[in-house]
């Protein structure tokens, strides 16, 4: 019988073959924390008295979630992590500013057919090039930082075939909230969602990141997508890496399935207060916005600020608007490509390499009663800020649209 990615991958990191529902420990290829989460890992590492990591190659720090810190104590946080970063002779370490930590992981580290496993649970975010990918918490990933290994369940292998091409306005992030509103927040637990892109130049390596990243939040254990022509396009215009793609047998048996087809698909956004609250953008038209952030692992990719560049070349803001390309090396793509120039004549704030915002760590916190768009992962209560402000979750063409207009309107009448 044939066997899918996730028990392809999971049978190589175990030593033997796997089925879904078995418990197996496995090797882990690439293991990573940021300044928050790594604040306790390191606590319990130093509780367990042994401050190593198992294999400097695969191992990645990055300082995202309140970098620079708006804090003295996370301040102080982020000199003890360096402290560690040096007594353990961390090779990739990105301090304040690189990036976010998935993005970079994306960018430079993560390969097709490997498990990765991180301390933030948008880990799943580099399913986009085929690894299996997931967040585990603190003590996890401290076993992990020592040993190399940790141990799973092996999920149920849940087929989603992205069928056709999008129209203008919409992206990744419509296809994560239209599977939301289809299998709602935590729909998916137990699963490893595998994607086949029937047409992989119609859905780039942007949109996958996307939906891998929100994958998290339909409850799924990994998000992959399938590699193909555009994965290894992609690593190899990146990286300079010619990789040979790990993928399903034509024969492998997945417990059920579902089909997206792009064309029938519209800009969506995930209302107040729940990620699968999902309405059509028609149905928000006209609503006041207070504050937009366009940003975040999840849309702070070239891709997102480039549509917002092209719609905010329109005008001026009249809301007021942060934008955070995900990386500094995305920051200086778009500011090469004169999108920057573009966000900051428009009167955005433009900063970058840090999670900010999206979870309400700085750069920009929502005020009680205001209505907020966020291209980010979540918008839970209080999530961004105040617990009294609302986050409308959206792709980044809808948040500039919306910049611009002070309130939401279809961004496709910028981009037809
Ligand atoms: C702070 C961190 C633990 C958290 C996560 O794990 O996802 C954050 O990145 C988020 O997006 O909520
Ligand atoms: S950008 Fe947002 S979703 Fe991504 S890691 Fe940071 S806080 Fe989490």
């Amino acid at each position: 019988m044939g066997l899918t990615l996730t028990e392809k991958i999971l049978s190589r990191a175990s030593g033997k073959y796997v089925s879904p529902g078995d418990v197996v420990e496995i090797n882990v290829d690439l293991a990573a924390f940021h300044d928050l989460t790594g604040y306790h890992v390191v606590e319990v590492m130093e509780k367990m008295g042994v401050v190593k990591v198992w294999d400097v190659n695969r191992f990645v720090l990055a300082f995202d979630h309140l970098a620079p810190p708006p804090t003295e104590r996370a301040a102080e946080i982020q000199v003890g992590l360096r402290k560690f970063a040096k007594a353990a002779g961390i090779k990739f370490f990105h301090d304040v500013g690189d990036g976010i930590l998935h993005q970079l992981l994306l960018d430079h580290y993560a390969l097709p057919g490997q498990v990765v496993m991180a301390a933030d649970s948008h880990t799943t975010t580099v399913g986009a090039v085929g690894a299996f990918a997931q967040g585990l918490g603190a003590s996890d990933i401290a076993a992990i930082v020592i040993t190399g290994k940790t141990w799973l369940v092996v999920p149920e292998p849940f087929r989603i075939r992205i069928l056709g091409r999008p129209g203008p306005g919409v992206y990744g992030k419509d296809v994560a909230l239209h599977l939301l509103s289809v299998f709602r927040a935590e729909g998916l637990n137990g699963k490893s969602a595998e994607f086949f892109v029937e047409d992989p130049g119609a859905f780039p390596m942007d949109y996958r990141a996307t939906v891998s990243n929100m994958g998290i939040e339909l409850g799924l254990d990994a998000a992959m997508f399938i590699p193909d022509s555009e994965t290894v396009r992609h690593i190899k215009e990146r990286r300079g890496v010619e990789v040979k793609p790990v993928t399903p047998d034509p024969d492998a048996r997945y417990v059920d399935g579902y089909d997206v087809e792009l064309n029938r698909l519209e800009p969506l956004v995930a209302t107040p207060h729940s990620v699968d609250n999902v309405k059509s953008i028609s149905e928000v038209e006209g609503l006041d916005v207070d504050y937009v952030f366009i940003g975040s692992c999840t849309n702070g990719r070239l891709s997102d600020i480039e549509v917002a560049a092209k719609i905010l070349r329109n005008g001026k803001v009249r809301s007021r608007c942060v934008a955070i390309p995900a990386s500094r090396e995305i920051y200086i793509r778009a500011m090469e490509l004169g999108y920057i120039d573009t966000l900051v004549r428009a009167g955005c704030v433009v900063t970058y390499g840090t999670c900010g915002p999206c979870l309400g760590g700085h750069f920009g916190l929502v005020g009680p009663g205001e209505v907020a768009v966020s291209t980010g992962s979540r918008n839970f209560k209080g999530r961004m800020g105040s617990p009294e402000g609302k986050v409308y979750l959206a792709n980044a063409a809808v948040a500039a649209a919306a910049a611009l207009n002070g309130k939401f309107v279809d961004p496709r009448k910028y981009l037809t």
